[in-house]
């Protein structure tokens, strides 16, 4: 029986693109409330582990398992249903929509009933600090406004694992502060988090531990300090950046 504190596991995990190993043999286990940094160079693999994971990509090779259920064939409207949810690098609201009717939408998956789930919906707005919105259009928010849209939008389904892929890309130092916070308050709920980030000076404070990926391969995983102390990983990727010294 998995130990209850393991949430997701992932175990030799591949996914080949036309015979080229986009991800190979990486091994990664979540557990419940943890808040997983993972980082790697342009082309790492980051963001195909995280199509993976949420069953936008069939993995080629290997087992991912949610609360020891094997999830790897699952559709992502499956995926989303059973507690797992994501951002994408490029925000997709709908843009004709306002705030509260693109996370209206989230919610509406569970809750049938439309007061309701715009009840439900405008605390998810709150919480991600877009109450002066709630009418306005998508499209017409901001970039920092459009990627909290993005976490209400996750957050709406409900999920016990919210993975963020480059929440801060884009944004201004004032953005990426408030998008710490917010990140550290999802945390602070008990919210599963896994975060891909550029930003390392972000990713490394938030972090409890990092997996680095390289070349499709897992390279390290382990705290932040033993990440930053890590002389492959200081080598592979963190020696190339100038805010590895954050
Ligand atoms: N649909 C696809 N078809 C072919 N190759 C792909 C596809 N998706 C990703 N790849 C390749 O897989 C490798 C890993 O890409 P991925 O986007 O996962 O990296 P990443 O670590 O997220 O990069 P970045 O930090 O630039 O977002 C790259 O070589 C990429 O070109």
């Amino acid at each position: 029986m998995v130990s209850k504190s393991k949430l997701l596991e992932i175990n030799n995990l591949g996914k080949s693109f036309g015979g080229n190993w986009a991800i190979k043999g990486v091994d990664i286990t979540v557990r419940k409330g943890e808040l997983l940094g993972i980082i790697g160079p342009n082309g790492a693999g980051k963001t195909t582990l995280f199509n993976m994971v949420t069953g936008f990509l069939k993995p080629t090779e290997g087992i991912i398992r949610f609360k020891d259920k094997d999830i790897a064939n699952l559709k992502p409207h499956n995926i989303c249903n059973i507690g797992i949810a994501r951002t994408f690098q490029i925000v997709k609201p709908f843009g004709n929509l306002s705030v509260l009717e693109n996370v209206t939408i989230g919610v509406l998956r569970y809750e049938r009933d439309v007061n309701k789930a715009k009840e439900i919906a405008r605390e998810k707005v709150k919480l991600v600090g877009l109450e002066k919105y709630m009418d306005t259009t998508a499209s017409s928010l901001p970039l920092g406004h459009r990627k909290r849209l993005e976490m209400a939008r996750a957050l709406a389904t409900d999920p016990e694992v919210i993975m963020l892929d480059e929440v801060m890309g884009g944004l201004n130092d004032d953005e990426t502060a408030e998008m710490m916070n917010l990140v550290k308050t999802l945390h602070n709920k008990g919210l599963t988090i896994l975060l891909i980030e550029h930003n390392m000076h972000a990713l490394m404070s938030l972090s409890e531990r990092v997996v680095v990926l390289c070349y499709g391969k897992k390279l390290a995983d382990g705290t932040t300090d033993e990440i930053s102390s890590n002389q492959e990983v200081i080598e592979a990727y963190l020696g190339s950046d100038d805010d590895a010294e954050n």
